[in-house]
């Protein structure tokens, strides 16, 4: 028997491939076809539907009476009967049906986005042994039943004085629909998703029974293409590159227990500011391994700007244009990575070479496919900047060994150089130089218009529209330049690394951009294959460190505050599904809302892991996985909020420019398959370019900052939550926050 199909109608929301992993569990053996809301007409559709088993609804941002929020579903409920597939529909996808057999469509006087309520039932029908329920809530609208003698209530929260009575669950009294209003996807809801999916599943197999459901035919493959979970972790669409022969990377291990890592890194030209220059450098725990690359002029660099229809390739004085022809970016990117697969290296560290770099946020907006305003074509600035490290030095914090390796062949004559210049350096030692005393000229936000920007911020979230927004703002900081022999950028970072240690500290100089950063957040890790494990670690939740402020006080502040926790969840949610979006069905969270102390402020973190199914897949399959990972995963959705899509478009409209590389990603991709990401927080950048030319006698510096907003937001707390973000860059300049 072919496996019964379940047709998912997306919303374009950010907890899709959550629900679909709930059903996978729920429903033995279906297959899931996804598609979006506005994909087909009723029209195009219903000749297919005898073949679905069952069709979901999901939620989505926007109102059901919107017929651009809700597309086709509006036209579902009122096909006849003999065409009906059972119908199970998930908050936008309840409030849809509702509405449509009369209901009156209203807003919550006080929203309910990633927060938990006890969901009161009938205990009979959907939610028949279901027990207790204490589900989270992402939705602003809700529905008023009463009057509509074909929707019968299931069941409810109590919402007391703030909402009352809540309809949580639905079922229309003849036909076959059933609805939630929670999620019952959620990480956080216990109880009320797996027995009412399979609840759901028994009265449609009855349905089913009677109505016939026709077999999946190759109509309906090329209609609908392939299945959830993504076929793309199969052997079938991996791309088959030339036979592999292995190679060993030419590696050196010495233990120098005293040796830190600016010298290493003056060592290797991190001065000389004409050279590009790249460390990823773990200033703090988590962190552990600290990734220097040593450029040559024959070390490729790629840059590319979103919408353009080449990659630039520099190697030394030789730079040409490399057409994508049918590939874009991710995939030529990929190809280029093939070639350099086989290589084996220390089983110990997780670099060995590879391409390291910067991806900016719009590179993320623009595989979204979000609609806005932004200006695509002639971009200034690369929105893809990396280079291929061939030599590189990898320090490991915790047993002080250092080990030097190169991925070119005959290079022993290298390793031993740098072996011995490494020994040289431990043992003349050297002073640690003074901080850069600079008279910056700073610009922040204006004060008013920010706060203005929130308060539109949150109208949004009482609409519907969004559960939570990530609002930013960019600050510029000019600084005169200095001549020197030591490059300015390099000397900054040298300050910031110990004025605000992160574990993902970096100095990514790649001509024109250059990158300082102490970012104390990772956005996407990846080991190598076999059985690689992809990790994504979301920071929500911030406290400014004080006086007074102990862990404790913190963990009351953060985990012990509904708003902190709910703004959390809304992305640890979000990141679940991105993960199972390309991964499948195998997403764990590992740790929820933990405490971590940073330099200047505690952080709520959570951590996030997906593996690969048992299935037949291939090393080759594994290798590129984690690149496929990072490129749908863009832009990280701690820096948006959810659902992604709708809240990238809202926020280009609430902010005054592109992000460009804040709130973007940067790390690296090794030639083993692994990689590690960073969100580009707490960082500043600058570009070499007529806004930073030494004629002009200046440096111009961006720094963005920003937090999420959520319905619990204040505009005064999330005014002083972008500033003390700000601070913790700021400093480096020697700069206090100016007020
Ligand atoms: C927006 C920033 O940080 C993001 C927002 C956070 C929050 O709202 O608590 C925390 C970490 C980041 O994901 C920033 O640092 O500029
Ligand atoms: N999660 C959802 O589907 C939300 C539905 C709708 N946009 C609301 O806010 O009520």
């Amino acid at each position: 028997m072919s496996p019964p199909k379940i047709l998912f109608i997306d919303s374009y929301d950010s907890f899709t491939f959550n629900i679909a992993a709930l059903c996978r569990t729920s429903i033995p053996g279906c297959e899931i076809q996804i598609i979006k809301n506005d994909q087909f007409t009723i029209q195009q559709l219903t000749p297919h539907l005898p073949h679905f088993a069952a069709v979901v609804v999901g939620p989505g941002p926007g109102s059901p009476e919107n017929l651009q929020d809700i597309g086709v579903i509006k036209y579902l409920w009122k096909l006849p009967d003999e065409l009906l597939p059972p119908v199970l529909g998930v908050c936008l996808g309840l409030q849809s049906l509702c509405v449509e057999f009369g209901a009156r469509l209203k807003r919550l006087s006080v929203v309910k986005h990633g927060l938990i309520s006890k969901i009161h039932h009938t205990n009979k029908d959907l939610f028949e042994g279901a027990g207790l329920i204490e589900a989270v809530r992402y939705h602003s609208l809700h529905v008023d039943v009463s009057g509509c003698p074909e929707i019968e209530e299931l069941a409810w929260a109590d919402d007391g004085s703030e909402n009352g009575r809540v309809v949580m669950g639905v079922r229309h009294a003849t036909k076959p629909f059933w609805a939630v209003q929670y999620h019952p996807e959620s990480v956080r809801t216990i109880g009320g998703g797996k027995q009412i999916v399979q609840n759901f599943w028994s009265f449609a197999s009855t349905w089913n029974a009677a109505r016939g459901v026709k077999p999946w035919g190759s109509t309906q493959s090329s209609v609908f293409g392939f299945p959830w979970p993504p076929l793309s972790i199969q052997d079938a669409i991996v791309t088959k590159s030339p036979i592999i022969i292995p190679r060993t990377v030419n590696t050196a291990i010495i233990h120098l227990p005293h040796l830190s890592t600016p010298h290493i890194c003056e060592l290797l030209g991190a001065k000389d500011e004409s050279s590009p220059f790249v460390v990823l450098d773990s200033v703090a725990k988590p962190g552990r391994f600290t990734i220097i690359g040593s450029l040559s002029r024959s070390s490729p660099q790629f840059t590319y700007h979103c919408r353009d229809l080449f990659v630039t390739v520099r190697t030394g004085d030789n730079v040409r244009r490399e057409q994508l022809g049918t590939n874009d970016i991710w995939s030529w990117m990929k190809s280029f990575m093939c070639q350099k697969r086989g290589f084996v290296g220390s089983p110990d560290i997780p670099f060995w070479g590879g391409l390291v770099g910067i991806l900016s946020y719009e590179i993320g907006v623009d595989k979204l496919k979000a609609l806005g305003q932004r200006r695509w074509r002639g971009r200034r600035h690369p929105d893809l900047n990396m280079v291929f490290v061939e030599r590189s030095v990898v320090v490991d914090s915790v047993t002080r060994n250092v080990y030097v390796q190169s991925l070119l062949s005959n290079d022993d004559a290298w390793v031993s150089k740098t072996v011995t210049s490494l020994k040289d350096l431990t043992t003349h030692g050297a002073t640690e130089p003074p901080p850069t005393k600079l008279v910056p000229k700073i610009t922040t936000p204006k004060e008013s218009l920010y706060k203005s920007r929130i308060t539109l911020a949150k109208e949004k979230l009482f609409a519907g529209e969004s559960y939570e927004l990530c609002l930013t703002a960019l600050s510029h900081i000019s600084l005169p330049h200095v001549q020197s022999d030591t490059s300015s950028s390099w000397r900054l970072f040298r300050d910031l690394r110990k004025a605000n240690p992160a574990p993902h500290a970096a100095y990514l100089r790649l001509h024109p951009t250059t990158l300082v950063s102490s970012s104390p957040e990772r956005f996407l890790s990846f080991s190598r294959p076999s059985n690689p494990v992809y990790q994504l670690r979301p920071i929500k939740g911030t406290v400014s460190k004080g006086p007074g402020i102990t862990r404790a006080v913190a963990e009351d502040a953060l985990i012990g505050s509904p708003k902190e926790v709910a703004e959390n969840l809304m992305i640890v949610d979000l990141i679940t599904h991105d993960l199972h979006g390309v991964v499948g069905e195998n997403v764990t969270v590992k740790k929820f809302c933990a405490v971590e102390e940073y330099e200047t402020v505690w952080q709520l973190v959570s951590v996030i892991e997906g593996t690969l199914p048992q299935t037949t897949h291939s090393l080759e399959a594994e290798w590129g996985l984690g690149w496929d990972l990072l490129s749908n995963s863009l832009p990280p959705g701690s820096m948006t909020g959810a659902p992604k899509k709708r809240s990238v478009e809202i926020l280009q409209t609430l902010e005054d420019s592109d992000r460009s590389i804040y709130s973007g990603t940067f790390g690296y991709w090794c030639v083993s398959g692994a990689g590690d990401w960073a969100v580009t927080i707490r960082s500043c950048f600058k570009y070499d370019d007529g806004s930073c030319a030494a004629d002009s006698g200046k440096e111009e510096w961006r720094i963005g900052a920003g937090g999420a907003i959520t319905a619990l937001s204040t505009v005064e707390g999330e005014w002083d939550e972008m500033h003390l973000k700000l601070q913790s860059v700021f400093r480096m300049f020697g700069a206090k926050q100016p007020s």
